[in-house]
């Protein structure tokens, strides 16, 4: 205030200045406070050493609370020495030779581990963000927002934040760059977790170092059985990412060296040591990514007729199996190293899509109907376009999603699924080969992880150790493959039908009567399938109103 008296202006300017650096001056707050407690005990209680030393060794007992050896140790020796030295200054006086001078000796000592301790410096840092943090937000547009609590971990700190009434995740989602600016962190160290149990309240965690940084080594396959999770990484707070696939169809995404291989490389790593899974893969690179599994994979298809076949055979072992369940009346395909499941690995599957059409059909049968009866997809895509997913059917029966880094920020909705980007799923910020975000049954929060780096190395002694070790398949399901074309016809999956009669059609094409024959189906279906093949260049409009593939 301009009309307050100088004094008071210098003391408010002080006590402020003493306030801010609390913490840094605690040693000597704490070696006055001890002077101070030594002067009055000797004054009033000069026997009262006893007592002190008591007191003094039940706080070092307390110490053995604290988690970290080292703070446990520091905070021991502390209140031993400050013990001691009360108890002495109690019973002879604190301005006793030596004792001012073994206090101001300890002070110092103790200083300097509590002002290097790197815990403690980002608490105090922490501290200081709260206090300013109603200006910040006032700044950035979440006015009305409270840090409620902060606690400092390993990487950094996260805040409990409580959000104002009508704010939501969405909106401190949507601000993250201007949090970084206002905290003054680097580019995408802020992340923003929804709290469970309230829309208003979510969790914000600042990471001053990236727990990503540095690859992380696979630990090797943990995996015996598909029922078994599969450990894929780890997410920033150093917990595992564990995936089930038993009976679920698995999509990876992400662009050119985002790690989309090395992915595939540690969820087959897993796969080749279980007893119960049939490994099939296509890789239309020419088998450069999925060759050196060839020791562990029943089938490698290289080319686009290998793969319409291995899928084709796939769709056999499908039909074979479900006519199986449902006469004996049973509902799932539980595997076992004698009647293993079959898992298809496609490698690049928009490459699938624009070389082998007929393949794609056979694949999205396989998506549609291939749960229950323990036939699953993996596939990885550098392309997640409409056309590779099917228009999103596809997708849709993909229930664990990998999303790698991303070149653009649409690609995100494309891989996961529509609004994610908005929820917080930002892949287009991923910086480093093999981070990525998950969607699967349990992880359904925007969370970074990274996943383990499987070397050249590991992966030949993998697929060497493993390979005398795989099941072949169930006599079943090995009968469906060699009787597949009377397996096919018998099968009466119309998509099938449709597509060997475009297959097989002569120059001029079939007429949407004949096709009708071909397949039992009605008028509109066969339009909307020669629709869905037309876009994905498995079928052609030869002249108006005849069709071939
Ligand atoms: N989890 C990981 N940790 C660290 N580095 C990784 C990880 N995964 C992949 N890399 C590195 O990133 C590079 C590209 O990885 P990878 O070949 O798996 O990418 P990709 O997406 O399959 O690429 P492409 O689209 O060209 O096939 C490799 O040099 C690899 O060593």
């Amino acid at each position: 205030m301009p009309d307050e008296p100088l004094l008071i202006v210098v003391l408010a300017a002080v006590g402020r200045v003493l306030f801010r650096y609390r913490s840094e001056l605690a040693p000597f707050i704490a070696g006055l406070a001890l002077a101070a407690a030594g002067l009055v005990l000797h004054a009033t209680h000069p026997n009262g050493r006893p007592i002190v030393l008591i007191f003094t060794a039940l706080a070092v007992a307390l110490c053995w609370k604290i988690e970290r050896f080292a703070e446990r140790v520091y905070a021991a020796a502390t209140i031993v020495v400050a013990g001691g030295w009360l108890a002495t200054a109690v019973a002879l006086g604190p301005d006793r030779d030596p004792l001012p001078t073994i206090l101001v000796a300890a002070v110092i000592a103790a200083s300097v581990p509590w002002w290097a301790h790197r815990r403690r410096r980002a608490r105090v840092r922490v501290d200081r963000v709260i206090h300013a943090w109603p200006d910040l937000a006032e700044a950035i547009g979440l006015g009305g927002s409270r840090v409620m609590s902060a606690v400092v971990d390993t990487w950094g700190w996260r805040a409990r934040m409580k959000l104002r009434p009508g704010q939501s995740t969405a909106d401190v989602v949507a601000r993250v760059p201007a949090i970084e600016s206002a905290l003054g962190t680097r580019p995408g160290a802020v992340r923003v977790e929804q709290d469970p149990s309230h829309a208003g309240r979510c969790t914000m965690r600042v990471l001053t170092v990236d727990p990503h940084a540095g690859a992380i080594p696979w630990p090797g396959p943990r995996a015996r059985s598909l029922a078994d999770p599969i450990e894929l990484g780890v997410f920033e707070d150093a917990t595992t990412v564990r995936l089930a696939l038993l009976r679920r169809h698995a999509l990876v995404g992400g662009t050119t060296d985002s790690g989309k291989s090395g992915v595939l490389n540690v969820i087959l790593g897993n796969l080749a040591a279980c007893s119960d899974v049939v490994l099939w893969g296509i890789d239309l690179k020419g088998g450069m990514e999925l060759r050196p599994w060839a020791p562990c994979l029943a089938r490698l298809a290289t080319t686009a007729e290998e793969a319409t076949q291995l899928l084709a055979d796939a769709v056999a072992i499908l039909e074979a199996r479900a006519q199986a369940s449902g006469r004996d009346n049973t509902r799932v395909w539980e595997p076992t190293p004698s009647a293993p499941a079959l898992v298809i690995v496609i490698d690049e599957y928009a490459e699938l899509a624009d070389t082998a059409p007929v393949a794609v059909t056979h694949a999205e049968s396989i998506a549609r109907r291939g749960r229950a009866i323990a036939v699953d997809l993996l596939a990885a895509t550098q392309r997640p376009t409409q056309k590779a997913m099917g228009g999103g059917a596809l997708r849709s029966q993909m229930s664990v999603r990998v999303c790698l880094r991303v070149r653009e920020r649409r690609d995100v909705d494309l891989i996961l699924d529509k609004g994610m980007l908005a929820a917080g799923w930002h892949a287009h910020t991923l910086d480093a080969p093999g981070k990525f975000y998950v969607l699967a049954d349990g992880h359904d929060q925007p969370r970074r992880a990274r996943a383990y780096l499987v070397t050249d190395d590991h992966v030949r002694e993998t697929a060497a150790r493993y390979a005398d070790q795989r099941p072949d398949l169930d006599p079943l399901s090995q009968a469906a493959i060699e009787h597949r074309p009377r397996a096919i016809e018998a099968l009466a999956d119309p998509e099938q039908m449709l597509a060997t009669a475009l297959g097989k059609a002569p120059e001029d094409g079939l007429t949407i009567a004949e096709l009708i024959e071909a397949t039992g189906m009605r008028r509109t279906w066969i339009y909307d399938r020669l629709q869905a093949l037309a876009a994905a260049d498995g079928a052609r409009q030869v002249t108006r109103g005849r069709w071939r593939a």
